[in-house]
């Protein structure tokens, strides 16, 4: 079979998964075939659809191979194989129940997925073709097995598809993963059998436990191949991961007696510092096994990952982020050589915490703004910035939905919920402002943009002048504040995206008592969109100003930051309005989290690094 993975994928509409493929090496078509349903969800195929859409592709690529074994049988029958028919009338999506479903949700959509699908089946030899079923009812008794809970790994190796569990047949043999490398790497052996993932002939399911034979495998355990260093790069050492996709030897001789190319797997890469030249180079190393646990500490950086849209999964992005572990993000650059072959660069970061594109806004607050939270309600001082790309997440992690409120809402939850169950002489009140740092001018969203002012006064203490402050009572009545400053919020076109942040918007949440005397202050900053800082396609000054501005004060912000980090003696806050708006979070007993978010679509892969690159300290 001499197909390249990419064109098989193309053919089912699942190419925006290539470099996602590649990258967890499966690397040639004929690697499919090893695959099995609890395999998918690590390779990023998540939704009904594209697992319906994988699982026809790996039957027919195991079909294609058992077409070499079988076609004497084929002949002593006369050539009339089991009659399985392509059965596009009786092939479904009505299984399709993940709610997470954001692609194809149309009947158009839907209609035109099945022709397309349909359209490649029927373009096999006829003789595939009547072997393949496509039955509705095949498909999904396959899907349902594979619905065992997440943590436990199956590698069939098997081709005969009635040989699953729960069948008679088969036994199952449990496999080692070195989880920190995410590598498979041996074989536990039952009844003195090793599973040979190469055979088609072996009738062996073979189930991986991460955990001598406990099922701990989740979504960030990666089946991705060991790198080898940027600096001296060398093609990607052949891991029992690697293998484990080979279904056939390489350079094996086919039906015909010719001998199969060799599958060449893209080569990966780890981008590495050295001793010379580390520009735009990870900078941060594994945490130490004593490090603080997070929240304890005074800064805290961490990255959340979103999922990919609905509009990139049409226009076929691939995901191109990974995050093995809860410290570790890597992404996998698709780079080409001089010589035009392609490679992957792997750029792998380390933060106080990784959020991948599973978690919710109520788990991130808990590991991030809930000890600022609780820092504040013991009279500090906090801050929380939201940065990244435009449409990488930072509203969506600040302010939510009703169904998924963000980090406004769950801290002022809190905020009441403590104020409420605290029994204290002198009650505290909950106030909010609202307002924009906009080409370093400050505008008050809650007073309709009215311009502020900010000033340090003898005691080097900087107060907003003119800003409007709202009390509230509940959660709903803060929202309904910030959708009133939301309406204000400067938005304009730029090159990256139709609607782009402009501004930052600087939410300051204070708790009073009934002298008015600040008794808690907290900070949620949703910062401008990053790519804004770097975008030189701009056309016209205006917006090119905006930029530089945005520009000089996130790099202000990062000083500030490393420098409160690195504990100096000097925290250059004045070099820009916002730094300086917000001396306080840098001074004194203050705590802060920033919180990068990052877009995992490949065509994103330079701001996502460059957010990456921003929050490496
Ligand atoms: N963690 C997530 N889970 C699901 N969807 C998300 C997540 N993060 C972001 N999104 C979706 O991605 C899209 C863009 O997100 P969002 O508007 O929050 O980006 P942004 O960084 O605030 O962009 P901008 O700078 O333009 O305001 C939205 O449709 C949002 O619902």
């Amino acid at each position: 079979m001499s197909l390249s993975l990419y064109e098989c994928l193309t053919a089912v509409g699942l190419q925006r998964h290539y470099a996602r493929f590649t990258s967890m090496g499966v690397h040639h078509a004929a690697h499919l075939s090893a695959l099995t349903i609890e395999d998918y969800a690590v390779l990023g195929i998540r939704s009904m659809e594209d697992r319906t859409r994988l699982f026809h592709l790996v039957q027919m690529v195991k079909t294609l191979d058992l077409e070499y074994e079988d076609s004497n049988d084929d002949d002593s029958n006369g050539g009339d194989a089991v009659g399985y028919a392509v059965a596009d009338s009786s092939f479904t999506y009505d299984g399709c129940e993940d709610p997470d479903e954001d692609v194809y949700d149309d009947e158009d959509e839907k209609g035109a997925a099945v022709s397309k699908l349909n359209a490649t089946s029927f373009s096999k030899p006829s003789c595939v073709r009547r072997r393949l079923d496509f039955s509705s009812e095949t498909i999904d008794h396959h899907l349902k097995l594979s619905s065992r809970p997440e943590g436990t790994v199956h590698v069939n190796t098997s081709h005969n598809r009635k040989n699953v569990p729960g069948q008679g047949k088969g036994s199952a043999i449990p496999v080692q993963l070195d989880t920190e490398s995410a590598v498979v790497c041996a074989c536990k052996e039952k009844n003195n059998h090793r599973p040979d993932v190469h055979s088609h002939q072996s009738d062996h399911y073979t189930e991986a436990n991460t955990m001598g034979g406990n099922a701990t495998y989740n979504s960030h355990t990666r089946l991705s191949p060991k790198c080898v260093s940027f600096q001296k790069p060398k093609p990607r050492p052949a891991t029992a991961a690697s293998d484990r996709f080979s279904s056939k030897p390489v350079g094996q001789k086919d039906s015909n007696g010719a001998t199969e190319p060799k599958a060449k797997p893209t080569p990966v890469y780890e981008s590495k510092r050295t001793a010379g030249y580390n520009y735009g180079l990870p900078l941060s190393s594994p945490p130490a096994p004593n490090k603080k646990q997070p929240g304890g500490q005074r800064i805290s950086v961490c990255v959340r990952k979103r999922p990919l849209t609905r509009t990139e999964c049409r226009e076929g992005a691939s995901d191109v982020v990974t995050t093995p572990g809860g410290e570790c993000v890597i992404v996998h650059e698709n780079k080409e050589a001089v010589d035009l072959t392609q490679y992957i660069l792997q750029h792998r970061f380390y933060f106080d915490q990784v959020f991948g594109e599973d978690s919710s806004n109520e788990e991130v607050y808990r590991r991030t703004a809930y000890p600022l939270v609780q820092h504040m309600l013991n009279g500090g001082k906090a801050t929380c910035f939201a940065y990244g790309q435009t449409g990488a997440g930072k509203t969506h992690t600040m302010l939510g939905s009703p169904v998924r409120p963000g980090l406004y809402a769950l801290a002022v939850r809190d905020i009441f919920v403590h104020l409420s169950s605290t029994h204290m002489r002198s009650p505290l009140l909950v106030y909010v402002s609202f307002f924009e740092i906009y080409c370093g001018q400050l505008y008050d969203l809650l007073d309709h943009r009215e311009r502020l002012f900010a000033r340090e006064d003898g005691q080097k203490v900087v107060h907003i002048v003119g800003l409007r402050d709202v009390r509230v009572e509940s959660v709903s009545s803060l929202l309904e504040v910030i959708s009133q400053g939301t309406e204000e919020r400067t938005q304009g076109m730029s090159g990256v995206n139709s609607l782009s942040s402009r501004s930052h918007a600087l939410l300051q949440i204070q708790l009073r008592d009934t002298n008015q005397q600040i008794a808690g202050r907290m900070w949620f900053v949703d910062l401008a969109g990053s790519e804004r800082a770097s975008d030189t396609k701009e056309p016209d000054r205006q917006s090119r100003m905006e930029g530089a501005e945005i520009n000089q004060s996130l790099l202000a912000l990062k000083e500030c930051i490393r420098s409160l980090d690195q504990e100096q003696s000097h925290t250059p806050f004045r070099q820009s309005k916002l730094t300086q708006v917000l001396k306080d979070s840098f001074v004194g007993d203050s705590m802060t989290c920033m919180i990068a978010n990052i877009s995992p679509g490949h065509f994103a892969t330079e701001h996502t690094l460059n957010t990456l690159r921003y929050a490496d300290r």
